[in-house]
């Protein structure tokens, strides 16, 4: 029997991602769209003719019950938030609206519709916060320290409790930075990597970074959407932590982004001190342990391999015109 797959923020780099391994899979898929946003539905390039999208309004448990009982998924991937964290400082009421106010929505319409859906909620690292020890595990206390990873812990605690009060069969991925050649160039990984490439074509002759000395555990996108789907797989649903378990500082990552493009980054690199943020003061690494074993899950691409690519497809989109600039900060 063909399975039905529902996924809201099918657009982003993990809805694509996703959409394509379960396409593989067989799955039908069902894809969610805002209305005011339709026109993001090009960034699905070719991909968006295989995907059965809806334009929904998120806002309303009733519409997304009668949604999911004319569709009726066997799996709901919630992917769609606003994920650039210093934006959730400028609109902090939005950021929650949008990440739990759709999460509790869709766990109501789930219940409305009587749908039999395993549910696969979004969760972040950031949701850990201000930490001690690293690296951090399923058991690790939450400490959110912004205002986007309070709102996916509001989101990730309603979840528990559907989970726990309703019987659901829903899960979380406590995702870390995952990133690929999708990924919004706002997001650091991205902007480097553009950078470099429109540096070494004579397109740009400048990077703007924050702190150099920040540390992150960045993983490729594509390896942990099989760890989602693989979550929804388990006859028990549970929260996994999802991450390659190593730190990078971003002046590793410039480093290694310059030199694929046979470049010397201290010439070309300056730190804005507008850019730094004041409260990061933390490290956050994953302890897969659990994902390894109960999901048979583990990263398959290395930091050096993954900006590699980024890069080379940034001087592939440069040079072929499908993307005329340099990164913004
Ligand atoms: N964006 C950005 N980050 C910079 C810069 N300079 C230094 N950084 C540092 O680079 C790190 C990564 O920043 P981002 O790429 O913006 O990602 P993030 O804030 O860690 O958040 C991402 O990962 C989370 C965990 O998975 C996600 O929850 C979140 O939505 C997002 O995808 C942070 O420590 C940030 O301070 C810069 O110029 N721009």
């Amino acid at each position: 029997m063909t399975k039905t797959a529902l996924i809201t923020g099918v657009t982003g780099q993990d809805g694509y991602y996703l959409s394509r391994f379960l396409l593989q899979k067989g799955y039908r898929v069902v894809g969610l769209v805002l209305p005011q946003r339709q026109s993001s539905l090009a960034k699905l390039g070719s991909l968006v003719n295989k995907l059965e999208i809806y334009a929904v309004d998120l806002t309303d448990s009733r519409v997304l019950s009668g949604l999911l009982e004319q569709v009726q998924p066997q799996e709901i991937y919630n992917l769609a938030a606003p994920s650039f964290i210093p934006d959730s400082w400028n609109n902090p009421l939005e950021t929650l609206d949008v990440i739990a106010g759709t999460t509790t929505r869709f766990l109501m319409a789930i219940r409305q519709a009587g749908v039999k859906a395993r549910f696969y909620q979004a969760s972040s690292s950031e949701m850990f916060g201000q930490v001690d020890p690293s690296p951090q595990d399923e058991n690790t206390p939450f400490r959110p320290m912004n205002p986007y990873a309070t709102a996916k812990l509001h989101a990730h605690w309603t979840m528990v409790h559907y989970r726990q009060r309703y019987n659901l069969l829903a899960c979380s991925g406590i995702l870390y930075n995952h990133e690929s050649p999708r990924r919004a160039t706002q997001f650091v990984t991205r902007k480097v990597c553009l950078a470099a490439a429109a540096i070494k074509l004579g397109i740009s002759d400048r990077l703007e970074l924050g702190n150099l000395d920040a540390k992150r555990d960045w993983g490729y996108a594509e390896d942990y959407v099989q760890a989602m789907w693989r979550m929804l797989q388990q006859d028990q649903p549970e929260d996994y932590v999802i991450g390659t378990g190593k730190l990078h500082s971003v002046k590793e990552l410039v480093a290694t982004a310059f030199e694929c493009v046979g470049l010397d980054w201290t010439r070309y690199v300056v730190v804005n001190p507008n850019l730094v943020r004041s409260d990061e003061h933390f490290l956050l690494v994953a302890n897969t342990k659990k994902a390894k074993q109960k999901l048979q899950w583990q990263p398959q691409m290395s930091f050096e391999n993954l900006v590699e690519k980024m890069v080379l497809k940034d001087l592939e989109r440069l040079q072929n015109g499908t993307i005329a600039t340099s990164a913004k900060p």
